[in-house]
């Protein structure tokens, strides 16, 4: 049964985007998607997206969501916006309004702004460790031991696990060893995306993500979300953060507990194929 698919990326963090709107459901085997996130022997991407009809009748599509291991995720920032600009260049939802997108975690609002821009209001971010997961009673931080390296980190879900860490300078090469140590670290049960932010300012973060089932990736939409709300909670950051990854920038507006936090960036398109 051939794939047809489109090749898209955010800000680098690549994506292959499945039209199953009238096809729903024939997920391929975790083994499958693994061969074909092959960089080498396979197309190549971080994500699987998949557009189907909707579940939530207050929405337009829903999405589905597998890192290039073949586990499935609650969100993907990069890839709504993605997700929205294929939907928009098929003139399936319009532009410049809110439209309800449904993600396995639940319901997002994208606004396609212009060509290939997107802004994607992705609910509140959620710090109750037990909705992360995080097998921690609630703190501002947490302190992990990383085979006997003690490390402080921000925990919050955006609809999939984030633990975000500060520090002096993310080309440190003490984070490329410990990004995919804490990625499964055990308080996480169930695996987390690990994202590294040197703090440039209160409106001005970089940030580098390991990210779960995937690994280091250029961008990471939801771990942009995540760095900027830690950073807010802590009192590091304000109400509009750009984030600076190694693909590109996301500018993110979050004003606080009881808001919804949004994200701006671009969505871009590659190749269309077929496997
Ligand atoms: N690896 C993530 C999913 C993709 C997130 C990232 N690509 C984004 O743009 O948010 C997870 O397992 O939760």
């Amino acid at each position: 049964m051939p794939i047809r698919f489109t090749k898209m990326h955010g800000i680098g963090n690549d994506f292959v985007v499945v039209d199953w709107r009238e096809d729903a459901g024939h997920v391929p085997s975790a083994a499958r998607i693994a061969r074909l996130s092959h960089r080498r022997t396979g197309i190549g991407f971080d994500q699987l997206l998949s557009i189907e009809p909707a579940r939530d009748p207050s929405c337009a599509f829903y999405y589905g969501i597998w890192n290039a291991d073949g586990t499935p995720s609650g969100q993907c920032g990069n890839g709504v916006r993605c997700v929205a600009a294929w939907l928009d260049r098929e003139g399936a939802i319009p532009r410049h309004v809110p439209v309800r997108l449904e993600s396995p975690s639940g319901p997002v609002v994208v606004q396609v702004t212009g060509e290939g821009m997107v802004t994607v209001d992705m609910g509140e971010p959620v710090f109750d460790p037990a909705r992360v997961p995080l097998d921690r009673p609630a703190q501002a931080t947490y302190t992990l031991d990383v085979d006997g390296d003690e490390v402080t980190v921000g925990a919050v879900s955006m609809g999939n696990p984030h633990a975000v860490v500060f520090v002096d300078d993310i080309d440190d090469p003490r984070v490329d060893r410990l990004g995919p140590r804490l990625t499964v670290h055990p308080a996480f049960p169930a695996g987390v995306n690990v994202g590294f932010v040197q703090r440039l300012g209160p409106d001005h973060l970089r940030l580098r993500v390991h990210e779960r089932g995937s690994g280091w990736t250029q961008a990471c939409g939801t771990g942009a979300c995540a760095a900027a709300a830690v950073a807010h909670a802590l009192g590091l950051a304000g109400a509009r953060v750009n984030v600076d990854l190694p693909g590109g920038r996301l500018a993110i507006d979050w004003n606080g507990p009881g808001q919804p936090l949004w994200m701006t960036g671009p969505a871009a398109f590659v190749f269309e194929g077929e496997v």
